[in-house]
C-alpha cells in the first residue's frame, strides 16, 4: 500500500463543512400562528399520496378541476420531502439572511442575492431580501460565487430543487394534461425536463419587520398585486399572514397556513399556452395581523418555468381549449426566452417600470408583441 499526502492535507470543503454544520447554525422556527380573524380563501387540498394508486391521477385531476380555472391556488400535501428537510432549508434562509452584506453581494443579476428596496410597489421601498438559486444544470454552474455557508450545503440545497421538481412540479403538469384531455399526459412535462435549460429557480425570501410608519408609507402592501411569471409558484407554509388572494368576485381573501402543505399558485406561462383557461391568479403580500407584525417572515419557493425555446401559443389537441375557442395572448410567436426577458426588464428596473405605468392611460402597459400587464385594484 502507498503512503499518500492526502491525510495530512485539509480540503477546505471539510472545513466550510464542520464550520457551518447545522449544529451550529442559528435553527429556525416557526414564529406562531395568528389570533386574527380573517377572512381566509377556501383552498383544496391535494393528497399527492393518492397519486401513485390505481385511478389517483385522475381523482386528483377531478379535484384540481375548479382551482385551476377560477382560483390559480391550491395546497398540496405528502410530496414526499421530509419535514427535517424542509425545515433545514429554512435554517439556511435564515442563517442566510443573518450574513453580512460583504459575503452576500458577490451574487449576481436575477440570480443571486437581492438587497431589500429593489421591488417595484406603488408607495414606498420594499422590505424584501432575496436569494435565487437557478437550476442545477450545466449552463448555471460556476456562474456565481456563494458565499461559504451555501456551499458547505450546496448539494442538500441542490437534492431539494430537484424533488421539489420531480415530486411537485410534474405531477401537476400530468395532472393539468389530464385536466386538458391532451393525448399525451407528457405534454407539458416534455416542455419542463430539468436537464433542458430554463429560468426555474428555487429561493430564500424574507420580509423584514416594518415600523407602523413604513407600513403606512408602503400602503400596507395594498397596491402589491401581481401574477407570477411561469408555471406554476411553490411555497412552503409560513405561519405568518399576508398573502391574499384577489378572488373572482373582486375580494382579497387571506391564504393560511396549513401544516405539512406547499401552497401552488398558476403562473402567466401556464396561462399562455392555455389562452388564459388556466388561471394565473393575482396576489399580494401585505402587512401581517398586528399579533404577528414583529416577526420576520422567511419565504422559501419554487418558480417553475417551461424550456426558453417554448413558443407560449394555446396548446392545440385539447379539446377542453377548442371547446372553449381560447386564442393566443400575443401577435406573433413569442418563445419563453423573450417573455422572461420582457418580464424582467420591468421588475428589475423600478425607474422605468414606474415610468412606462406613469404613462399608461389605462392601467395597462404593452409587456410583448400585444400582451399587457395591468395593475390590480387595491
Ligand atoms: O411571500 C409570499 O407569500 C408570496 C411571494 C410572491 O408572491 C412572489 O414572490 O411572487
Ligand atoms: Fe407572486
Amino acid at each position: 500500500m502507498s503512503t499518500t499526502v492526502t491525510e495530512t492535507v485539509t480540503s477546505p470543503t471539510v472545513d466550510i463543512k464542520e464550520k457551518y454544520s447545522y449544529d451550529k447554525l442559528n435553527a429556525y422556527t416557526h414564529p406562531p400562528e395568528t389570533e386574527a380573524d380573517l377572512p381566509w380563501s377556501e383552498l383544496v387540498t391535494l393528497d399527492l399520496e393518492d397519486y401513485g394508486r390505481p385511478g389517483g391521477k385522475e381523482r386528483l385531476a377531478k379535484q384540481l378541476e375548479h382551482a385551476v380555472h377560477h382560483v390559480g391556488f391550491f395546497y398540496v400535501k405528502n410530496f414526499g420531502i421530509p419535514h427535517e428537510e424542509v425545515d433545514r432549508q429554512f435554517t439556511l434562509a435564515k442563517n442566510f439572511f443573518q450574513l453580512p452584506v460583504s459575503e452576500k453581494e458577490n451574487a449576481a443579476d436575477y440570480n443571486g442575492w437581492r438587497r431589500p428596496g429593489r421591488r417595484i410597489m406603488s408607495k414606498g421601498i420594499d422590505n424584501v431580501e432575496i436569494f435565487n438559486f437557478p437550476k442545477f444544470t450545466p449552463e448555471f454552474a460556476g456562474k456565481y460565487n456563494y458565499p461559504d455557508l451555501l456551499n458547505a450545503h450546496m448539494s442538500e440545497i441542490e437534492k431539494f430543487q430537484r424533488e421539489l421538481h420531480a415530486n411537485i412540479v410534474l405531477p401537476l403538469l400530468r395532472l393539468f394534461a389530464i385536466i386538458l384531455e391532451l393525448p399525451d399526459e407528457e405534454y407539458l412535462v416534455k416542455q419542463h425536463t430539468f436537464d433542458e435549460k430554463s429560468e426555474d429557480h428555487s429561493r430564500y425570501m424574507i420580509y423584514h419587520p416594518r415600523t407602523e410608519q413604513e407600513w403606512a408609507d408602503a400602503n400596507y402592501g395594498k397596491g402589491g398585486g401581481h401574477t407570477d411569471l411561469g408555471t406554476v409558484t411553490l411555497l412552503f407554509r409560513q405561519p405568518v399572514a399576508g398573502l391574499q388572494i384577489l378572488g373572482e368576485d373582486g375580494n382579497w381573501t387571506w391564504v393560511s397556513a396549513q401544516p405539512g402543505t406547499v401552497t401552488v399558485n398558476l403562473a402567466d406561462t401556464i396561462s399562455h399556452l392555455t389562452g388564459g383557461w388556466l388561471k394565473s391568479s393575482v396576489h399580494r403580500v401585505v402587512a401581517p395581523p398586528e399579533d404577528q407584525r414583529s416577526f420576520e417572515r422567511t419565504g422559501l419557493l419554487y418558480f417553475a418555468r417551461p424550456h426558453n425555446k417554448t413558443v407560449l401559443t394555446p396548446i392545440t389537441d385539447s379539446p377542453v381549449l377548442q371547446k372553449a375557442g381560447v386564442h393566443p395572448r400575443f401577435d406573433r410567436e413569442v418563445t419563453m426566452e423573450e417573455f422572461v426577458r420582457a418580464k424582467q426588464t420591468m421588475q428589475l428596473n423600478p425607474d422605468i417600470a414606474a415610468k412606462r405605468w406613469a404613462e399608461s392611460k389605462d392601467g395597462t402597459v404593452e409587456l410583448l408583441a400585444g400582451f399587457r400587464d395591468k395593475k390590480y385594484k387595491e
